[in-house]
């Protein structure tokens, strides 16, 4: 288990990371996700003893990385693409990592055959291309066969194969008990990989919470009914406003309705005869309540135009925080 308690990182009089709590839990992938600045590479660098805390702690087991016994068979890691020695093959640069920390050689073996570089196991990684740079990165953290994984933007630079090799590979470690922990900037990839998701924005904490429980509670949840009844439709729509439910009427044959089951509008159309020639539900994307959890938050943010429901956004914000 990952545990981050108050941790607060300065840099000068820059504060990277300010006062962050969180754990993450074996068992599950756990995205970690947030604008860029955010502080993600910086909880990562702290949690691997790479960059010293201000004040707080990032623990791995209880203990911050320095104090494990066996760092490499608890924890396995992938940071941003590492400056290999461009001429040591893909081999020997593992071989290497693997008898400074005592593991086998066949270890080595076994590694560039789940990540699918045997082949050109005796290449140099300096004519790696920047995937499978990142394959070779992925050996590297699995090397220790550790319970904790940290991979931060593992697909950068994958093709959609290489993509959903990642995603494979970490549901697979997760399903296999492990601590999954996962940066990426790829909304929909995370959509299909993360069970959990911990947000940041500028070092802090927006929401710490499970993907289907984000995604359900959302406001932009929707629940579209088309008719050729044109009247039928009107009463609908009355009828679900005076349940306070938000009905657009995008066209005379169609309502889209936020917030209602579709069996309330199901229901409603069948209270006032209205045939239904269509009823679709819609959730909303990852990306979208992503976009409004963390707007404001972004380093660089560009203007958002966005329909005013601030009230909303503030209520989903406190409603996520508490979970
Ligand atoms: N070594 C450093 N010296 C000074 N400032 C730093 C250093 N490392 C990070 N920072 C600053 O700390 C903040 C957090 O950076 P960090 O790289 O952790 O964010 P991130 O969420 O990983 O961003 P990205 O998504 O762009 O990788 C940024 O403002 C960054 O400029």
């Amino acid at each position: 288990m990952i545990s981050i308690q108050r941790l607060t990182k300065h840099f000068g009089d820059r504060v990277a990371v300010n006062d962050l709590s969180f754990t993450v839990q074996a068992g599950k992938v756990t995205g970690f996700l947030g604008p860029n600045g955010a502080g993600k590479s910086t909880t990562m660098r702290m949690l691997l003893g790479l960059d010293s805390p201000t004040s707080g702690a990032a623990l791995v087991d209880g203990k911050p990385y320095r104090e494990l016994k066996d760092p490499l068979r608890k924890v396995g890691a992938l940071l941003e693409a590492k400056s290999l020695h461009p001429r040591r093959s893909a081999r020997n640069h593992l071989l290497a990592q693997a008898h400074s920390h005592g593991i086998p050689a066949r270890r080595v073996d076994e590694v560039l055959a789940e990540v699918h570089l045997t082949e050109v196991a005796g290449k140099p990684a300096g004519e790696f291309s920047l995937g499978m740079s990142q394959r070779l990165g992925i050996a590297g953290a699995l090397l220790g066969d550790p319970e904790v994984l940290m991979f931060d933007e593992p697909v950068n630079g994958l093709d959609p194969d290489g993509v959903r090799w990642v995603r494979e590979l970490v549901r697979a470690m997760a399903g296999q008990g492990r601590t999954v922990l996962l940066s990426s900037h790829l909304m929909s990839e995370m959509q299909l990989t993360a069970d959990h998701l911990v947000i940041i924005g500028r070092g802090e904490l927006i929401a710490d919470t499970s993907m289907a429980d984000l995604i359900r509670n959302n406001e932009g949840n929707t629940v579209t009914v088309r008719s050729p009844e044109t009247r039928g439709l009107g009463a609908v729509a009355e009828q679900l406003r005076a349940a306070f439910h938000d009905v657009r009427r995008p066209s005379p044959y169609e309502l889209v309705v936020r917030g209602a089951a579709p069996e309330q509008v199901g229901d409603a159309c069948f209270r006032h005869r209205v045939p239904v020639h269509r009823l679709q539900t819609s959730e909303a994307s990852l990306e979208n309540v992503y976009m409004e959890l963390t707007a404001g938050a972004a380093e660089y943010a560009a203007p958002v135009e966005r329909v005013p429901e601030a009230g909303a956004l503030m209520e989903q914000k406190a409603k996520v925080g508490q979970s």
